[in-house]
This record gives C-alpha cells, structure tokens and sequence, in this order.
C-alpha cells in the first residue's frame, strides 16, 4: 500500500473540519501582521504630532478588535486542525488493528508484538504530529514569515537582510535540538518501557522470585533500569534546557542588530520612527516562523517515515485466506484425511511435520501422543488451519480446506490450545463470551466441565473477575474454563491440545467425560496423558514431526515399544499415586 493512499480517505473524511482550520489560520496569521501597521501610525502619529486622543482611543480600540478576533480565530485552527489530526490518529489506529486482527498465525511468527505496539502507538503519534503541528509549522513558516519578512524590505531592504543575519541559526538550532529532543524523548519512553516490563515480569512471576530468593537480584535490576531511565530524563532535560536559552539569544542578537543599524536609520531620516516600531514587532513576529521552519522538516520527515512503515504493515496480507473461489461450508460431518502433508514453520526452517498421511472418519475419538517437541500441536494447528502445509493436503469431508470459505471452516472446528487465553473479565464473560446466553447451558457446560465447586468457592461465582490472562486462577482452574467454554460452543471437529495437562487424574477423567457426552463431533485429543487417549478409536503415536505407529492401545501394545514402555511406566505411577493416597 502507497503510504499517503493510507492516509487520503481521513483527509477526505475530515476536508471541511481542515478547510475551516487552514483559513482560521490564515485568519490569524493575517490579523498578526496587522497589528505593526496600527502601532506604526499611533507612534508616527504621535511623532509628527498629529495624533489627538481621539485617535489613540481609535488605535487603541482596533488593537482590542484584533486581538479578539485572533484569539477566537486562534480557538478555532487549534480545534479544527489539531482535532482533525486526532481523528486522522483514531482512525488510522482503528483500521491498523482491524488488520491485525486479519492477519494470521504466520504473521504474528515473524513480528514481534512489540514492535506491532509500536506501530500503533509511536508511528501513529508521529503522523498525528505530522498532520496536525507539522501543517501548522509549515503554514506559519512559509506565509507567516514569507509576509513578514516581505512587510519589512517594505520598510527598508538593508535593514531586513541586517536582520535576517541571526535567522538561519535559529533554523539550524530549532531544527539540531528537535531531532536531538526526539532521540532522547523516544530513549525515555523506552527506558519507561523496560522499566514497566520488568516490574511487570518480577509481579507476575512473584511466586518464582519469592520461591528463588530473587528479590535482591530483581531489586538490583530495577535500580540499574531506573538509574538509566533518570540520565535520559536528564539528557532530556538538557536539551529542553537549552533550547529557549539559544533562541532568546540569536532573537536578542537580531534585535540589537535592529534597535542599533535601524535607530541609526532614523537619526538619518531614512525611516521613520514608526517604521522603525514596526518593524521591531515584525522582527519579533519573525521567531516562531523561523524555529517552526525547523520543527516543520522534523515533523514532516519523521511523519513519513512512520507513514511508510504504518503502510507495509497495512500492506501485508493474511497468508491463510480464502480462495477466490472459496466455497461455502454450511456443516461439517468432521471427517479428515491428511495426505503426505509436510510443514515447517519457517520457509528456510528445519521440517516439523513430514509426509504425514491419516484418515479420521466422521464421528471418531482420536488421541495424539509422542514426545515432546515431536509435532502434536503442529499437527492440530494445521488441521485448523491456522497454517497451511507446504505440500500435500488436509481433506474436511472429501474437501481441501484451502478450498472452503474460512469463515464457514471456523465454525466447523473448535481448537482448544495448550495454554487456554483467559481476558481480563469476569469468568461468565470468558465462557460465555459477551452475547446473550441460555442459562440453563451455561450451568450444564460449567457442571460438565467440572467448575461447579470451583465457582461455588468463589464469593461471586461466575460474576468472579479474573486478572489479567487469568494470573487469579489455577492452571487447572484455566483449563476447566476453556473446557467449558467448548462444551457451551461445540463444533463439528473439536481439536484439544492437552485439555487435561494441569489437573488430577480424577478431575482429568470426569473432565474426559464431559468430552464424551457430546455426541456427533470428532474428538482429536493430543496429550501426554495415556490415560486421556487409551479409549481412543485411533492413537496416532509421533517422534521428530514423523508418524512413528497408529492402531489402538491393545495394537500398539504389542507394535510399539515407545507407546508400550510409556503406558507401563505411566501405569505404575498411577499405582503408587493411589498406594500413597491410601496411605494418607
Ligand atoms: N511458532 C513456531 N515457530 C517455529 N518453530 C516452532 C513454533 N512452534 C513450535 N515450533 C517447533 O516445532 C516443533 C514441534 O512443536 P510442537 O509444539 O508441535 O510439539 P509438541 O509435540 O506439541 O510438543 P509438546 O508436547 O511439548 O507440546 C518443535 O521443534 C518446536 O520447537
């Protein structure tokens, strides 16, 4: 995407709200520039004596005029103008997270979500300054100044270029410092950043700290963190510092240029002393232009940049999308055949699964064990979809799923992952999602998921909120409400990544149970667990991303050492788990 295409339908959007802000400001930059002209005729006037008190009262009558209207008119570009540039942030803010939400598991791979945050907060802000500050900078450098330089070689021409000596170094300093306040600005955001990010990791982790004895450590790390975060305030600091200081020092400078080279220019008739008035408020009118002309290339430049990036990720499009001639998928009988499917992650990244072939008939219990690392989660992620294999094909009731509608395919399968996502919210919010729900379902899902002591613990059952990704509940608390969170929402093809890795093997079974009870869906369960897959119609053994036995428990206790040996070893310890309980 062209980076201004990005940004043309909210200029278009907002056109009049701009339109009116750019004439308030030409508005007041006009009445400005008037004001120097009145006060030239009160001071000749005076001089030359032909000004009465009437005509002060005149003068001054029409300064109090001016002033009104530049101070309304001034109301006016800030709230159009700047209140465009905070649309134009909203919007743009707005459609980079819709977009975000487009894009797809290979994505999120490759970009870390730090950076993603810092498109939308820092590269927004920029082109928010870019089109807000930066316009105005620029109006009031280029017409501003170009009209009050002009106005003065309309007084005298060798006093303007006397003037003017002290300009560029107001430019140059404006343009040195702002570049330099940037650098350190964004330096102090991120040593915020860091600072945040480690108290939130030593709070979260608190247990581990307290557990490890990590508290000096962590103590220690926070005060080197914030040490370095107050030298970049300091550093910022400095610069601010020194910013005003440089420019009433060349403005000073131009205007002793100006009181010595133009008094001598009125001794010597060659202006008069209201010219001479004139044009010190000219000079002085002068400044803002003149450091806005160096703020404004600043702005501008660093709009752009932030502009392009915001647009190669508005750019980017979903790897895993439909087809252009998608169909429609308005049920699924969950039926899958996986042949010869191959994936890795990454395009130049080793294999994780290689030629993979399974068929799972409509309605089957499957269970998927092996392990570590040896490619369950890969495998249940493809057959979601959320990647695609390099080669081969994954069948949904005869059909490639690359060629049905995604949106359709979605609702035909439900994954459940290894983590279960918990939202800050309460935990009806979380099972129930935000829509209406039939009470009676929602008790039955919790009851069948095994929730019901669990809430009935809790002072405001099901109105409990939770923290942040659930850091309030248990692990297995998680996975019982995720687990309801399926048994409420069944799909056709229910795909579940170790549902029962953190609760007792009790809990494990009944929560098993609840899977079983719901009739007409396919069940694909990974797991360590023997115990979760055993009953399985089909047990899909793994090792390094390859097929290594399928059958059922009885075939591949005979055919598989790997999937005899865990069974027994993972038998005995159940054993002596129920020994030890009876001996308690
Ligand atoms: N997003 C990813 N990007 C790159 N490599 C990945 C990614 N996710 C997993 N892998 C790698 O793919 C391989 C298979 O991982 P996978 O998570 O499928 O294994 P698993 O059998 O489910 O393991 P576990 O039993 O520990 O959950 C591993 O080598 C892993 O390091």
């Amino acid at each position: 995407m062209k980076p201004y295409a990005l940004l043309r339908p909210h200029i278009v959007e907002n056109r009049h709200l701009f339109l009116a802000g750019f004439l308030f400001l030409l508005m007041v930059n006009g009445l400005q520039l008037w004001i120097p002209r009145v006060v030239k005729h009160v001071v000749d006037g005076l001089s030359t004596g032909e000004a009465g008190h009437g005509d002060l009262l005149r003068y001054g009558l029409t300064v109090v005029v001016l002033a009104l209207f530049i101070a309304v008119f001034r109301y006016g570009w800030r709230h159009c103008l700047i209140g465009t540039s905070r649309k134009i942030e909203r919007g743009l803010r707005d459609r980079l997270y819709a977009h975000l939400l487009t894009l797809d598991a290979p994505f999120f791979d490759q970009n870390r979500t730090g950076d993603l945050m810092s498109r939308a907060t820092s590269d927004i802000m920029n082109v928010r300054m870019a089109t807000g500050m930066g316009i105005v900078a620029m109006t009031d450098a280029i017409l501003l100044g170009g009209a009050a330089v002009g106005f003065m070689l309309w007084i005298s021409g060798p006093l303007t270029l006397l003037a003017l000596i002290p300009m560029p170094f107001i430019v140059l300093t404006t343009r040195l410092m702002s570049t330099r306040m940037h650098k350190n600005y964004t330096a102090v955001q991120e040593g915020l950043g860091d600072m945040t990010e480690m108290v939130r990791e030593a709070f979260s982790g608190i247990r581990v700290v307290k557990v490890f004895g990590m508290g000096p450590l962590m103590d220690t790390r926070l005060r080197r963190l914030s040490d370095d975060y107050l030298a970049r305030r300091m550093s910022l600091a400095r610069t601010t510092g020194l910013m005003m200081p440089a420019m009433v020092l060349f403005t000073n400078l131009a205007l002793a240029i100006v009181v010595g080279a133009g008094g001598w220019m009125v001794i010597e008739g060659r202006i008069s002393t209201g010219d001479f008035v004139a044009f010190l408020s000219y000079l002085g009118l002068l400044t803002w232009p003149m450091m806005a002309l160096g703020w404004m290339t600043n702005l501008i430049q660093r709009g752009r940049a932030s502009l392009e990036r915001l647009a190669a990720v508005m750019g980017e499009a979903p790897r895993i999308r439909d087809a252009a001639d998608a169909r429609p998928l308005l049920s699924s009988e969950g039926g899958l055949v996986l042949k010869n499917v191959c994936f890795g992650f990454r395009r130049e990244g080793p294999e994780v699964l290689s030629d993979i072939s399974l068929v799972i008939p409509p309605g089957s219990r499957v269970g998927i064990t092996g392990p570590p690392g040896s490619g369950k989660t890969a495998l249940l992620q493809l057959m979601a979809r959320l990647y695609d294999p390099d080669s081969g094909q994954i069948l949904l009731d005869g059909r490639d799923v690359s060629s049905l509608r995604l949106e359709d395919l979605r609702r035909q399968i439900l994954f459940l992952p290894q983590e279960p996502w918990i939202f800050s919210g309460t935990l009806r919010d979380n099972i129930a999602g935000l829509g209406a729900v039939d009470e009676k379902k929602l008790g039955a899902a919790c009851r069948a998921a095994q929730l019901e002591e669990t809430l009935a613990s809790f002072p405001m059952g099901l109105e409990t909120l939770v923290g942040e990704r659930g850091v309030t509940l248990s692990g297995g608390q998680k996975q019982r409400v995720a687990l309801a969170r399926t048994l409420l929402n069944p799909a056709p093809l229910l795909l579940l990544d170790d549902p029962v890795s953190q609760v007792d093997t009790v809990t494990a079974g009944r929560m098993l149970e609840a899977l079983d009870s719901l009739e007409g869906n396919t069940r694909i369960l990974a797991s360590h667990r023997f115990s979760a897959i055993s009953h399985a119609d089909l047990i899909v053994v793994m090792e390094n991303g390859r097929i290594r036995a399928t059958g059922d428990h009885q075939r591949l206790m005979q055919s598989d050492d790997y999937y005899a040996k865990t069974w027994r070893i993972q038998a005995m310890e159940a054993a002596l788990m129920e020994d030890s309980h009876g001996d308690f």
